[in-house]
């Protein structure tokens, strides 16, 4: 986004903040799967998914104050799908839209640092004001992405539980020991999950930066389908920064908008709820409606 009035003053976590009190804790994603194409009347081609995106963010822009591109359905196109994002990219911050770009990146942190710079420097081709990455080398690899994204004030959501039910097995399995500054950003406790010990780390590096303001700028994604007790996770947990919640699974996977307090607890007022499909599906001239709808029906879940 440009500043889209939300005001810059605390990097990222303060510009989500404001947009969170503004709209709610709609994300609206952008998923041009290809039903959808063909549902919208456009063709399966980088020209389709440009104009997919361009539409979907007209419709988003003022209702909502945050969209997701899904890039995975950007890249299958190559050159000319990437070229199709920026587009998407552009036009979604020029309206004042917060963009996350759905990446899931994650590397040697070296290489980390690559896409990082990709996706979150100002005035990159790519410039989003947020990424998804992907903790599976170890949390301590993401160490020198994340500093990249705060110095920037740009945002960072760390994957911990994903919404899909195969990640329950590997997010779900107890950590032995607590962790090392090799393997973690902070220790975490000794019993923790893979999934609990993410979020800690996570709440430890938004702590050792509170100065930048009472919300976090390094989120997780945490899936609304997910059952949080028996993954080890507290939501009754305050923390300080406030932790920023990515939560796919709204919608097409099931869980329900006027649940998200009683899933989130806690994290609730800092959660964006993303929907792709089930509000996608409304078609072009649907979605805005759609879209309109769904943010007052989570708003009202958060009085
Ligand atoms: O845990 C996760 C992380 C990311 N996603 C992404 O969110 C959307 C969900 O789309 P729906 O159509 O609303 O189901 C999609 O881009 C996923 O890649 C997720 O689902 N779960």
């Amino acid at each position: 986004m440009s500043d889209g009035g939300f005001g810059l003053g605390f990097g990222f976590g303060g510009v989500l903040h404001s947009a969170l009190e503004a709209f709610g804790p709609l994300c609206v994603g952008i998923d041009p799967h290809d039903f959808l194409l063909e549902e919208w009347g456009l063709p399966s081609s980088a020209a389709g998914v440009r104009e997919f995106g361009l539409r979907a963010v007209d419709a988003a822009a003022g209702r909502a104050g945050v969209v997701k591109p899904q890039v995975a359905f950007f890249e299958r196109f190559g050159s000319a799908g990437y070229a199709a994002l920026e587009d998407v990219l552009a036009a979604a911050r020029a309206a004042g839209l917060i963009v996350i770009a759905d990446a899931k990146r994650g590397d040697i942190d070296t290489s980390l640092a690559g896409y990082a710079e990709a996706w979150l420097t100002p005035g990159s081709p790519l410039e989003a004001d947020a990424m998804t990455i992907n903790p599976f080398q170890g949390v301590g690899s993401l160490a020198g992405a994340l500093e990249y994204a705060v110095a920037n004030g740009k945002g960072m959501f760390v994957l911990a539980a994903t919404s899909n039910p195969e990640a329950a097995a590997l997010q779900g399995a107890t950590l032995p020991g607590s962790g090392s500054d090799q393997a973690s950003l902070a220790p975490s406790l000794a019993t923790a999950t893979v999934s609990r010990a993410i979020i800690d780390d996570v709440s430890a590096f938004n702590a050792g930066r509170i100065e930048e303001g009472p919300v976090g700028s390094i989120g997780v994604v945490l899936g609304a389908t997910v059952d949080f007790a028996a993954r080890g996770i507290d939501v009754t947990a305050a923390h300080a920064p406030a932790l920023p919640v990515l939560a796919p699974g709204f919608g097409h996977q099931g869980a329900q908008a006027a649940d998200v307090r009683r899933l989130f607890g806690a994290l609730a007022p800092y959660t964006l709820a993303s929907e792709s499909r089930s509000l996608l599906q409304a078609g072009p001239r649907g979605l805005a409606a759609a879209i309109d709808a769904r943010a007052a029906e989570l708003r009202a879940a958060l009085v």
